[in-house]
């Protein structure tokens, strides 16, 4: 279960601040403030993949938003400000119960090498099902593989043992595959979700039923995997949840000649967790793009030099910006002067008085989607990794920042006669051995660290901070390890291994020389017998000096 940081905690208690300055005072505006704190609440919760809680959350934004627009209501009557502080207390209970903990686990990169914790990254799974289901062992063992923690609980138990460590995820496998789940096991479901509120809840082998399903979802349930699929669904899932996305701050900028305006749009968004830079002289646009990098921009339509119209379409004419979200603000109510603004490149209008949460909502999906278009340019779409122009990318931009005493490993490794794989098991089986890999990769690195799918079979890895010796022995571990993992296909289970090819900082200092080097080495693991991992002979010092002379003149 991921701990609740401070920053969604001191959102929390903002919150509890309103409520009481509200019960207080009865003011309407005290608590359209607390309605504010309490969306911004949600989705920092929904960020930080906490759905429970999340929808806690928005039953209590429901019932304050109904209260939200009409001064008369207030203060509201007492039976409905006790409804609200009980789910009020709810949320704020079960989030000090996360909070996380002063000193954390550190696992980032300017972690100490020798800290095991920063190589591993065990999550806890609960799995329900009946005793001995076939499921049970094969989910277990896969998701031990991938640096989880599994338990298992038996539908009948009564006490779940969830005390010390909430899980991740719980995952519900029936008895009786396709069937409609009993009541008994609704009972159980809807008994875990209260215990466990935090936690992200998957019932396997659900019938495409929406009557069904509208039980399971009433019960607890986040996710209903339909019958039919497998157990490397499931666990695609699982991994899908702790996918090592980094989570960023959104960031708007804001262009608009009014002082009070400014004012106003920046405090909506930063109650939101948005973070905004303003300008009011829309002729510094593209410096303040450059320094800042905003994932949109909100746009007056009406500036003295010129209109927020020309300068999204001025904006679009540099390639750099041709997607990134612009959003008009005007108190223009002309349909047809609106519709000519998008079509001039703007995404979305919005008419002033901007309500703060339809603002900071439209802000959000507008990021998310733009966020989403970047992602999928920059990763592979078989494994979730970054692609092979990005890894280099990456690799060279981690070579700038890089001081040269600082130690950077670079592995390359290659699935061993995976032509073979394919031909004897089929093409998709093939895929399912390059997804598991890339999970084991996933879950066994660091965040910090950079892995990406460089071909067809063939993984880069770059290891910051890490020491030669500690990095060679975590990749072998993980070479050992993927060598006794089974793949399931139609007949039973087939074994795969890897070979890999290690270079070093200082030994190479280029990211091609790097990349080179570890390649080489990695032909070598496959000369000597594949199933190996090589390391690059560290070149003669005469040699480096001639390489360091020779590349500013080939440059
Ligand atoms: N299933 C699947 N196969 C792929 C993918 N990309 C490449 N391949 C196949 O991977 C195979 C790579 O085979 P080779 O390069 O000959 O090497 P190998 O059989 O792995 O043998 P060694 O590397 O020498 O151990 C080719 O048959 C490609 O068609 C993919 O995305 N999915």
């Amino acid at each position: 279960m991921p701990a609740i940081s401070h920053s969604v905690i001191a959102l929390a208690e903002t919150l509890e601040l309103r409520w009481k300055s509200y019960r207080e005072g009865g003011d309407s505006d005290v608590f359209v403030e607390f309605t504010l704190s309490l969306n911004g609440l949600t989705e920092q919760l929904s960020r930080q993949h906490l759905p429970g809680l999340v929808r806690a959350c928005q039953e209590l934004e429901n019932a304050a938003l109904a209260l939200f627009g009409d001064r008369s209501m207030h203060p509201i009557p007492d039976d409905q400000a006790s409804a609200i502080e009980r789910q009020l207390g709810i949320i704020l209970t079960e989030l000090h119960r996360h909070e996380t903990p002063a000193v954390q686990p550190r696992r980032q990169t300017d972690e100490p090498d020798n800290n095991d914790e920063a190589w591993h990254r065990p999550r806890r799974v609960l799995i329900v099902s009946r005793a001995e289901h076939p499921w049970t062992a094969s989910l277990s063992e896969q998701l031990s593989f991938f640096g989880f923690k599994p338990a298992e609980q038996r539908w009948e138990s009564t006490a779940f043992d969830i005390e010390n460590e909430p899980p991740l995820a719980i995952v519900f496998i029936p008895d009786r595959e396709g069937c409609v789940y009993p009541l008994s096991a609704i009972t159980a479901i809807k008994a875990l979700r209260t215990a466990c509120p935090t936690s992200y809840f998957y019932c396997l082998s659900v019938p495409a039923s929406l009557e069904s399903i509208v039980q399971l979802q009433r019960a607890g349930a986040d996710a209903c995997v339909p019958v039919g699929n497998k157990v490397s669904d499931v666990l695609s899932r699982i991994l899908d949840l702790v996918e090592t996305r980094e989570h960023e701050v959104h960031r708007v900028l804001v262009v608009e000649d009014s002082a009070t305006a400014i004012a106003h749009i920046r405090r909506s968004l930063s109650q939101h967790g948005i973070d905004s830079r303003a300008i009011g002289d829309p002729r510094t646009l593209l410096q303040a793009a450059a320094d800042y990098r905003p994932d949109a921009i909100l746009m007056d339509m009406y500036m003295p030099f010129c209109t927020g119209v020309e300068v999204t379409s001025a904006l679009r004419q540099i390639p750099e910006y041709q997607s990134l979200p612009v959003i008009y603000l005007s108190s223009e109510t002309d349909i047809a002067q609106q519709v000519e603004a998008l079509r001039l490149g703007g995404d979305q209008f919005l008419t002033k008085p901007i309500n703060p949460i339809i603002l900071a909502s439209v802000v959000r999906t507008k990021i998310e989607r733009y966020r989403e278009m970047l992602y999928s340019g920059r990763h592979d779409s078989l494994t979730g990794l970054l692609n092979h122009s990005t890894s280099k990318g990456q690799l060279e931009s981690l070579l700038r920042t890089s001081s040269p005493a600082r130690h950077l490993v670079v592995a390359m490794i290659d699935i061993d006669r995976f032509k073979s794989i394919n031909d004897n098991y089929g093409h998709p089986v093939g895929d399912q051995v390059i997804r598991s890999l890339a999970w084991l990769l996933r879950g066994r690195l660091r965040n910090s660290d950079l892995i990406g799918r460089y071909g067809g079979e063939e993984f880069i890895i770059a290891l910051p901070d890490a020491d030669l010796e500690r990095a060679c022995s975590l990749l072998d571990r993980i070479r050992e390890d993927f060598s006794q993992l089974p793949h399931a296909h139609a007949r039973g289970a087939l074994r795969a291994s890897f070979s890999c090819g290690v270079a070093a900082l200082p030994d190479y200092t280029t990211a091609a020389s790097l990349i080179e080097a570890a390649d080489q080495a990695l032909l070598e693991a496959k000369r000597s017998g594949r199933n190996r991992l090589v390391r690059a002979p560290r070149p003669q010092h005469d040699s480096v000096v001639r390489m360091q002379m020779k590349e500013p003149a080939g440059g």
